[in-house]
């Protein structure tokens, strides 16, 4: 079956979304930044991000029902305190579209900002499509002028089909070895099931075919990591490095730009191990799951087994996630299940 329509759909969602992130990071007003209730941030690109998403694939997608699973809701923009931030949000989002120009004069009012943000309320499943949006993934990064990433996904019958990564920060050649890059920023990977894992600058160049790396002698690879230490347990994570004999220092940058960035070789290996209770959210996943699969790679718990996005905005796993190519998974996991059986009960 071939999803092309819906790749286009989302590969013009994800880069008109991502031109409106570029334009509020560039300039970013304390006033755009508010705490939710579970103490992480979100931003009026988070919420510009998200109606974008949406109106583009409502518009792109008309002939099918949208049922969007998305990070953010309007809770708090219908509030009083809220009103200010949702009329920025519905400039930056109507100056977004008429920058395009594909969709005449058409303008979005308050009110269909709030409805286009909360069409993703989706609770997804393991029947029918769902689209699923992280609109700034890891608005931390965002916030700092580092990496984030807008990420889409769509999923038919429990499985991803096709995801789609804005990373507007990221450089166009390999960030191996942290290395500080002079080349331009800005990549678009996108990967449909069964057809590999592209590459394109966001303004547009044309898309080169990536793939993971084939190191398959863990002492010359190196390994990706959660930027913030809060997300993933990074004691648990050197001692995995140190049973690999891995020489080269943790690559740690925000959001699923990892995933981007492994798809194409610039590390060999993605450690995510958060702190007990967690519970890993499948916008954070699909997208990059897709784009690192369709380009050779390997995305699994640390029990060995494939993300299941089916369950709801969950994924059940609790036990961490690794994302590596063919060759390394075996050692990888050996070291893993060992490290974790070293590990003292209380991380
Ligand atoms: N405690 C904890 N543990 C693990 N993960 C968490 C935690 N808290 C948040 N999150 C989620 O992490 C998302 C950011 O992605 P990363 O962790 O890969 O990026 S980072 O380098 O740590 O910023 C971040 O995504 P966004 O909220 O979209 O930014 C969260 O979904
Ligand atoms: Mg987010």
């Amino acid at each position: 079956m071939s999803y092309d329509k819906e790749l286009t759909a989302a590969r013009k969602a994800a880069s008109l979304a991502a031109s409106l992130c570029q334009k509020v990071q560039k300039a970013l007003l304390q006033s755009d930044v508010q705490w939710k209730s579970d103490r992480t941030p979100v931003t009026v690109a988070d919420y510009g991000s998200q109606a974008i998403v949406s109106f583009v694939l409502e518009r792109e997608l008309s002939d099918e029902p949208l049922s969007l699973v998305a990070e953010e809701d309007t809770g708090d923009l219908c509030k009083d305190s809220g009103k200010d931030t949702l009329q920025r949000i519905t400039k930056l989002v109507n100056e977004t579209i008429a920058n395009d120009g594909s969709y005449g004069a058409c303008t979005l009012s308050p009110e269909d900002v709030l409805r286009a943000i909360d069409s993703g309320r989706s609770e997804g499943g393991s029947f029918g499509r769902h689209w699923v949006l992280d609109p700034i993934d890891g608005t931390k990064g965002f916030v700092r002028g580092d990496q984030y990433a807008v990420a889409l996904a769509l999923l038919h019958n429990g499985k991803a089909v096709l995801g789609v990564l804005a990373c507007p920060n990221l450089p166009l050649a390999s960030i191996a070895g942290n290395a500080p890059s002079e080349y331009a920023v800005g990549c678009l990977f996108y990967a449909q099931v069964g057809s590999g894992t592209f590459m394109q600058s966001l303004d547009g160049s044309s898309p080169v075919k990536v793939h993971v790396s084939d190191i398959g002698n863990s002492e010359d690879a190196s390994f990706f990591e959660p930027f913030e230490k809060a997300h993933s347990m990074q004691e648990l994570t050197s001692a995995i490095a140190r049973k690999l004999g891995v020489k080269a220092p943790p690559v740690r940058i925000d959001s699923q730009a990892k995933y981007g960035a492994l798809s194409r070789g610039d590390g060999e290996m993605y450690f995510r191990f958060p702190r007990k209770g967690y519970r890993e959210k499948i916008w954070d996943h699909a997208a990059g799951c897709i784009v690192v699969t369709e380009a050779g790679g390997v995305v699994i718990d640390a029990a060995g087994r494939p993300l299941d996005f089916s369950k709801g905005e969950h994924l059940d796993s609790d036990t961490g996630i690794i994302a590596t190519n063919r060759k390394l998974m075996p050692s990888i996991l050996k070291a893993v299940r060992e490290s974790l059986e070293e590990k003292p009960s209380s991380c």
